[in-house]
């Protein structure tokens, strides 16, 4: 529909890593005010994980119930989504005619430049609701951006011999990330995301997104660090 469109999944990891990241949020809102005020065709459509206080709500809740539904799990996640995504909202208010978004599938007005959304429903992280926006307002490429540079053939924060990956295939990516859905799974795109994805024949490049250096290279189309899936 928009053939200027950049779909980016914002990991929680780097919004929220445990405070509000303010500097750096404040760097990455004056880079795409750049990108967006140079070209009006161009639109983004930022979707905002939970980060630190998802984590936090998700497993204070575990230990006063460890028999807690993971629907209500994913719920506590889903409201963290929402206080980082009105965050954004803010942060672009000029550039926006829709509220937080956070159903996917509403009504979406999108005549600004920026959509921010954040967590619908549960079972599954906010990567599937990029990957819904994704299919809805036509974009080819989901720029993935998380607290890690690459994608590795194992998690490196558990595997010391984890290695990373430049390019991985949807088959292969979804042999290693597995189809289990578990609230605030720690992974580079979430398994219930990338089945629709890889059915849907999208790329998502993996990225560290403080290196905002980088994330502007992607989004100008020049080389970058990260890994694509695909
Ligand atoms: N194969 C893998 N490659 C890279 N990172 C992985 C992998 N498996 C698990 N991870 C973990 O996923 C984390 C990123 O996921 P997450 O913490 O949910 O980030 P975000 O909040 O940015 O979505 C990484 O920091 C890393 O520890
Ligand atoms: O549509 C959604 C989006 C998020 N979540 C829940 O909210 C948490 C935080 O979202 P996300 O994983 O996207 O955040 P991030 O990993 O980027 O911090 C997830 O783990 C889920 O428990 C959910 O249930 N449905």
């Amino acid at each position: 529909m928009y053939n200027n469109l950049a779909v980016i999944s914002l990991g929680g990891s780097i919004i929220a890593p445990e405070k509000v990241d303010y500097a750096f949020l404040k760097e990455l809102n004056s880079a795409l005010k750049t990108y967006l005020k140079e070209d009006k065709s161009r639109k983004i459509i930022l979707v905002c994980g939970g980060g630190a206080p998802a984590r936090l709500y998700q497993n204070a809740m575990r230990e006063i119930n460890p028999d807690v539904d993971n629907e209500e799990l994913d719920w506590l996640g889903i409201r963290a989504t929402h206080i980082n995504g009105q965050l954004l909202k803010a942060m672009f208010n000029e550039f926006c005619t829709d509220n937080l978004i956070t159903d996917p599938t509403g009504h979406i007005n999108f005549q600004g430049q920026v959509l921010v959304a954040a967590g619908w429903k549960p079972g599954f992280s906010t990567d599937n609701d990029a990957v819904i926006l994704a299919e809805r307002f036509e974009g080819r490429l989901i720029i993935n951006l998380s607290n890690i540079a690459k994608v590795y053939t194992d998690d490196p924060k558990k595997n010391p011999d984890a290695k990373p990956l430049d390019a991985i295939s949807w088959d292969d990516y979804r042999t290693m990330v597995g189809e289990q859905w578990t609230p605030g799974k720690n992974s580079p795109f979430d398994p219930i995301a990338s089945k629709r994805a890889a059915k849907m024949h999208m790329e998502v490049v993996c990225a560290d997104g403080r290196n905002i250096e980088n994330t502007m290279n992607i989004l100008y189309g020049r080389k970058y660090e990260g890994t694509l899936i695909s």
